[in-house]
This record gives C-alpha cells, sequence and structure tokens, in this order.
C-alpha cells in the first residue's frame, strides 16, 4: 500500500504532460510486475491513424521518452494492430491479446469522452490477479482525471480555446508536424505531395473585436462576455480542425493556420470575418472584427512573428476596421516597414 501511496504522490505532483507519463508507467511498472509498459499516442494524419510511442519502461531500465526514429514519421498505421484498432473502433475500456509464446498484451485506451489519443500498453507474461486489474483501473482512472485537469489549465475559462500560455508549445508542435506532412508518402490513390512548397505556408492570424469597449460601455460586461463566447465558437466553426484558435486574453484571440496557401489563408480568415459580420448577437446586433495575418516559419521567433500580425492588424484598425490585411502584402506595398528578423521588442 506504501508503494501504491508513493506513486499516487509521484503521479499527481507533475504540471506537465511528459512527466505524468513517467510516473504512470513507473506506477503500472512496479505494481503490476509487467515486462514492459508504455505510452502510446494515436494521431490521425490525413484520414488515417497512427500509433507512436511516446515513453517506455522495461524490467530493469528506467522509464525514458521515446524519441522516433524517424522525426518525419508519425508512427506505424493504426491497421497493423487489428486487435488494438478493434478496441479504439468499439470504445472498449481495454484489450488483451495473448501471442503464440503465452505473452500478453493489455491495451488501456484513456477515454476523454469518445476520444482516446492516449493508450497505456503492458506487456506481461502471467495472468493477472483480481487485485492487480483493480489497482491498474485505478492508476487509469487518476492517469486520465489528471491529464484532464492539465487540459484544462491549458484553456481560458470564459470561451475553453486554448490560452496564451500554450501558445509557444502549439505553434513549435505545428511547424514540426508541417514539416513531417511534407515528408509523409502518399496514401494509396493520392497524388505525391510536394516536399516543400513555397505556396503552401503556416499562416497565424491575430483578430481583435471592434470597438468592444463600446459593447461593454452600452450594453455591460455580462453582454460583452456572450459577444467574446459567440466570437470563439465562430472561430472554431470558421476554422479547421486542424488549425489552432487561442484567446490571448480581452477581445483579441490568434489562430494558427495549418497548411494552405495565401490565397486559401486570405479566404478563410475572410470568411470568418463575414461570418462574424453577418452574425446577429443578441442584444447587440451586429459586431466586427479586424484581422492582421502573416505567414510562420520555423526560422523566425514567436516574439517577431507576433509582432508582424499585430501591425498588420494595428493597420487594419487604422484604416476602417472590419478587414483581414496580410502583413508581407503592406510591406511589399510600402504601407508598413519590415520589422527587422533580429528585433527583440516584447509585443505582448
Ligand atoms: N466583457 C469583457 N470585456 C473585456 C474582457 N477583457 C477585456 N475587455 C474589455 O475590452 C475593451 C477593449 O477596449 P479597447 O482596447 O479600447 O479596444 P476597442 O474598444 O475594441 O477598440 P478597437 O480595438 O480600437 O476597435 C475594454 O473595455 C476592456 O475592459 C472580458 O473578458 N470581458
Amino acid at each position: 500500500m506504501d508503494s501504491l501511496l508513493r506513486h499516487m504522490v509521484d503521479m499527481t505532483g507533475h504540471r506537465d504532460h511528459t512527466m505524468l507519463d513517467i510516473s504512470v508507467i513507473s506506477a503500472v511498472q512496479e505494481l503490476a510486475g509487467a515486462l514492459q509498459t508504455r505510452v502510446l499516442t494515436i494521431t490521425a494524419v490525413r484520414g488515417q491513424e497512427f500509433v507512436r510511442p511516446r515513453a517506455l519502461i522495461g524490467r530493469g531500465s528506467p522509464a525514458c521518452m521515446v524519441e522516433p526514429v524517424d522525426g518525419s514519421s508519425p508512427g506505424e498505421p493504426l491497421a497493423q494492430f487489428p486487435e488494438l484498432a478493434a478496441c479504439l473502433a468499439g470504445h472498449e475500456a481495454s484489450r488483451e491479446v495473448i501471442s503464440a509464446d503465452g505473452m500478453r498484451t493489455l491495451w488501456l485506451p484513456i477515454w476523454m469522452g469518445d476520444q482516446a489519443d492516449t493508450c497505456l500498453e503492458i506487456v506481461h507474461p502471467e495472468p493477472y490477479s483480481t487485485d492487480t486489474i483493480h489497482v491498474i483501473s485505478g492508476i487509469v482512472s487518476v492517469y486520465r482525471n489528471f491529464q484532464n485537469l492539465l487540459d484544462y489549465s491549458e484553456r481560458d475559462s470564459l470561451t475553453g480555446l486554448l490560452n496564451r500560455k500554450t501558445f509557444d508549445d502549439q505553434l513549435a508542435k505545428m511547424l514540426l508536424t508541417s514539416n513531417e506532412l511534407e515528408t509523409l508518402p502518399p496514401l494509396p490513390g493520392q497524388p505525391e505531395r510536394r516536399h516543400h512548397s513555397d505556396a503552401e505556408k503556416q499562416w497565424l492570424a491575430v483578430v481583435d473585436v471592434d470597438h468592444f469597449k463600446l459593447v461593454n460601455d452600452k450594453f455591460g460586461h455580462l453582454y460583452g462576455d456572450e459577444v467574446l463566447i459567440l466570437i470563439a465558437n465562430l472561430l472554431q466553426s470558421s476554422f479547421r480542425a486542424q488549425d489552432r484558435v487561442f484567446r490571448f486574453g480581452g477581445e483579441e484571440f490568434v489562430v494558427l493556420l495549418r497548411s494552405t496557401s495565401l490565397e486559401n489563408a486570405r479566404k478563410i480568415i475572410d470568411r470568418f470575418r463575414t461570418n462574424v459580420e453577418s452574425h446577429e448577437f443578441p442584444q447587440v446586433g451586429r459586431v466586427t472584427v479586424s484581422v492582421g495575418f502573416v505567414s510562420i516559419s520555423a526560422y523566425e521567433s514567436p516574439v517577431i512573428i507576433l509582432g508582424r500580425a499585430d501591425q498588420a492588424l494595428y493597420y487594419a484598425k487604422s484604416h476602417g476596421r472590419n478587414q483581414a490585411c496580410h502583413y508581407d502584402q503592406l510591406v511589399s506595398g510600402g504601407q508598413l516597414h519590415a520589422v527587422p528578423t533580429n528585433d527583440t521588442a516584447e509585443f505582448f
């Protein structure tokens, strides 16, 4: 019991997903006497699901994060593990398979609603007793609750969007996975993708509600808050699932758009802007937004990228509002001066 408590204290003492993974597999490994325990990530890329181990512990070796051998791959196709695929498709709490040599592999997906992007995998030689299964399911429940809590700390409490704190991480992840996407082999029946295309880029857009102070002053903060919630909903419905939407605070939002051309980025951003313009906000009526957007690359700091988008937003605000302005276009047209890349000024 001491050992169980020690593991519980360890698991709940972390504030980031990586350390939580390490402590959960250490707990399972010791308390269930496993041969090997892993945390698997389940991801969907271009409509196909993949499995990739992200943490591992074996008998006699310490727990560690798993660095992918091929950083450009999202992992093994889920279809190569039919039992795991069936377990996930059936929304099962667990599934165990016994291989020809008698070794058992137990999968425990971590369900958050009807989504499981994490799965524990325990390899063990002997069948588990009821007591051990009881302990493992307790650990899984604590793991799920704690993951939920960490997710919660990454979201803005008013709108449910990702908060400012998570932005740098999400930006780095987006740049990494977009590189992965570019180097992925084509799926059967699909044309080969260009390896690196100047036409397809990642984009950052800063969105700011126009004259929002007037909304608060005229209708009160409760109606102001409702406008922010409705705009957050419009952001989520106007952008794609693989894009990322943040509330940076106040009436300012940031969107990261994945792999698209300038023409498409402009179209998507403008579709959102007109969705806001044509929305009937209860009591308040018509609300508009201004947007500044810019292409992003792994070679520039988030501060520089945000500063450029902010300059374009400021231009939109000072030239009539209710419009989306592209930073590079303003610079090449001479309406804006470029932000030098070695500029270390803090814009946010
Ligand atoms: N209701 C509500 N208001 C907020 C929140 N956060 C910031 N605000 C208000 O948002 C307003 C922002 O006003 P300003 O920065 O002057 O900008 P604006 O009135 O939108 O004008 P422009 O940006 O120039 O179009 C301020 O009145 C803040 O008090 C919030 O969470 N809820």
